[in-house]
């Protein structure tokens, strides 16, 4: 189906950031409460085909953690660096989320872990969920955790687990199990299956998780208290694989996700998508107009509907924003 023609086109904002930002591998993006981009990137790290053996064991644990800083506070306007921590923590970051205390919630593939940090730059652990760099599938153990999403209301913390597990856990806000779904549940009404659950985001007016099934190239969506299947969204222009997912409130509720390339080659332009969650229908795609998109591994829309995508093959975040159609520059 066409793109709607209706409302706004995001374009990219090409003078965004200001200064060079230093990045590694971005994996991760989040916003905190303040508007502010939280990014999560590799420093001179790099998951490459020798990063894991077929276990998922990590095989470069004797490089020690990231000496730079993996957690970068930048101010959305500008782009420029209001804060820096994460360092000598982290072998492999892949997720980061924020929940409604400003903490981040960050998971390690290499660490198998997932981490609540305090956020006022001194990177308290105030959880840590799993055993570092020993993967498994048990309630105490991830194997390559991907994202984390938190419920605001009632604090319970959502784990996409992962790359060598294919399922999602939910854990009371103190970090205690509750329930999984996917592999390994047993739960015939929960039956899921998930291929590398790659990234979530928690729909707060629908008390909804919405889940990138990434190399299904399709987005599911599950009451968050039961694990219940609500709806899958999958469209061609997907092109069989979407990498990370994103949720504003507004005009009914709009996914907005990032697609990529399957492993038998491209069948579709990297993108991102504005999807209405009702209809279902792609409200908008979008691309960078100076560089092209590589690796778009994470996807933030902030309350005034800018949009940012972290690159972890170009090291790089791009910003967009809403320019309404009806004045881009006749063709
Ligand atoms: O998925 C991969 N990477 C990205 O998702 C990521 O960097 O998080 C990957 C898989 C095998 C080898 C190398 C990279």
């Amino acid at each position: 189906e066409e793109v709607l023609d209706q409302g706004a086109h995001l374009v990219e904002v090409s003078d965004w950031p200001e200064a060079d930002l230093q990045l590694g591998q971005v994996s991760g993006l989040a916003l905190n409460s303040n508007g502010d981009l939280i990014i999560f990137h590799r420093g001179d790290h790099i998951w490459g085909i020798n990063s894991f053996n077929l276990n998922g064991i990590y095989q470069q644990k004797d490089l020690g953690p990231i000496q730079q800083s993996t957690i970068m506070v930048v101010d959305p306007v500008k782009g420029k660096v209001l804060k820096a921590s994460g360092r000598n923590m982290f072998y492999m970051p892949h997720g980061i989320t924020t929940d409604k205390d400003d903490n981040y919630w960050v998971t390690d593939v290499a660490l198998h872990q997932v981490f609540k940090l305090s956020s006022d730059g001194k990177d308290r652990q105030l959880l840590v969920l799993g055993e570092a760099f020993e993967p498994g599938s048990d309630k105490k153990h991830f194997c390559q955790p991907t994202d984390v999403a938190v419920d605001p209301v009632t604090g319970n913390v959502y784990v996409s687990d992962g790359y060598c597990n294919s399922r999602i856990l939910k854990f009371s806000p103190e970090g205690k199990y509750i329930s999984h779904w996917g592999a390994g549940s047993s739960d015939r009404k929960r039956r899921a299956s998930f291929l590398i659950p790659h990234s979530l985001t928690f729909l707060p007016d629908k008390q909804e998780l919405c889940v990138a099934d990434r190399d299904h190239g399709r987005i599911q969506c599950f009451m968050a208290d039961t694990g219940e299947f609500v709806k899958e969204i999958k469209k061609e222009q997907f092109g069989g694989e979407v990498f990370a997912i994103a949720y504003s409130p507004v005009q009914g509720g709009l996914i907005y996700a990032v697609n990529g390339v399957p492993r038998d080659g491209q069948v579709a332009p990297l993108q991102g998508f504005a999807i209405s969650y009702s209809s279902k229908e792609i409200l908008d795609s979008f691309s960078p107009d100076a560089q092209e998109f590589k690796l778009p591994h994470d996807i933030v829309v902030t309350a005034d509907g800018n949009v940012f995508v972290g690159d972890a093959a170009s090291d790089s975040v791009m910003k967009f924003e809403p320019s309404q159609k009806q004045h881009q520059q006749p063709l």
